[in-house]
């Protein structure tokens, strides 16, 4: 898969990106390909990853503070785990331009923009957004330019946003390759809970049953792992801390969500118990043609990276 060739002008004059991991390295990445800011800034708050990030040339500037990282920056991205947001909007608070627009990344949204109001002043545009698109590695030399390429990137604009701030947002996710579509904080909340969060959860879940069954020994589980355990087994890699922070960061949805799935869980522990062979049937013919559904819109084939086997 390739991005379109470079803009013939930058339409975005400072971009600051903060948290150079996965998805902040792959904004960085695509922006750079396709020239889409004059300057583009980055900083993360780790040394390490400071020095790989100007090791690999991923901005013009690989800023030392996250002070000197928004000065003067038209548009600001949080790229740091959910429960990092509040204390990033504190640090940069006071050293935002007039009229910049501060948006983030992360999987949660209700909370976080409600740690981005608490903390950034007036004058700002708050914009939150979430690119529904990543792998379960983490650092800066894990993203590619390509990552949002035919992928959905969510904006949650709040009540009363500027529309042109949400229009110039909507406008970098497009040119990076992404398909914008915006809705409302709780609705996001929601639809991720049950598409992305309590599968993480389920496999964080089976995996570790797994590890802990007594009378199967671990290497046999890794001896046997059939397509289905494998499967789950890369979720399961995904980076603790941001996986810790999106449950700890939408209780209530994956709570209401997993309530549904127990219910629906024990139906089915029910139907084995008693030999319902028509209502397993049934199940899994629906729900093969939900993932017959999903290859026909084409989400699958336009993500190779999804998935794939790097080790
Ligand atoms: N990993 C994925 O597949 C996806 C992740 N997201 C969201 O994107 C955000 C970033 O995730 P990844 O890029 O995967 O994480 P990552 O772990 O690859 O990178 C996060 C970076 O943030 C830095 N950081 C942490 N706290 C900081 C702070 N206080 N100040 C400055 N830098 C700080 C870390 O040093 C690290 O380099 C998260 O909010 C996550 O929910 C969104 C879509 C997909
Ligand atoms: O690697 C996978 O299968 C993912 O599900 C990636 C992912 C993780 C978190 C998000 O908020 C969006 C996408």
């Amino acid at each position: 898969m390739v991005l379109d060739p470079p803009l013939a002008s930058p339409i975005v004059g400072r971009l600051a990106v903060i948290g150079v991991g996965l998805i902040g390295s792959s904004i960085l990445r695509a922006a750079k390909a396709r020239g889409l800011a004059g300057t583009l800034v980055a900083y993360d708050g780790a040394d390490a990853v400071r020095q790989r990030a100007r090791a690999l040339g991923l901005a013009d500037l690989v800023a030392d503070t996250p002070e000197q990282a928004v000065a003067d920056a038209d548009i600001v991205i949080l790229c740091v785990p959910v429960g990092a947001m509040s204390a990033v909007a504190q640090e940069i608070a006071p050293h935002l331009k007039r009229g910049a627009i501060v948006s983030d990344v992360g999987s949660v949204k209700g909370a976080v923009l409600n740690a981005l109001r608490a903390h950034l002043p007036e004058g700002v545009h708050i914009i939150p957004g979430h690119p529904v698109a990543g792998t379960e590695y983490s650092g800066p030399d894990a993203g590619f330019a390509t990552l949002f390429k035919n992928r959905w990137s969510i904006l949650t604009p709040p009540e009363g946003a500027d529309p042109a701030a949400v229009a110039r947002l909507s406008e970098l996710w497009t040119a990076m390759g992404a398909n914008v579509e915006t809705m409302t904080p709780e609705h996001h909340d929601l639809v991720l809970a049950i598409t992305s969060h309590v599968p993480h959860l389920i496999a964080y879940n089976i995996v570790g049953t797994a590890a802990d069954l007594e009378k199967v020994t671990q290497s046999e589980v890794i001896k046997y792992s059939a397509g289905g355990f494998r499967d789950f087994t890369r979720i399961a890699a995904s980076d603790p801390t941001m996986w810790r922070d999106v449950f700890l960061n939408n209780r209530e949805a994956v709570i209401e969500v997993l309530g549904r799935f127990t219910e629906d869980l024990i139906a089915l522990q029910r139907a084995i118990r008693w030999e319902q062979g028509e209502a397993l049937f049934d199940l899994f013919t629906r729900t093969r043609a939900i993932r017959r559904s999903i290859i026909e819109i084409g989400q699958e084939t336009a993500a190779p990276d999804f998935g794939r086997e790097r080790d």
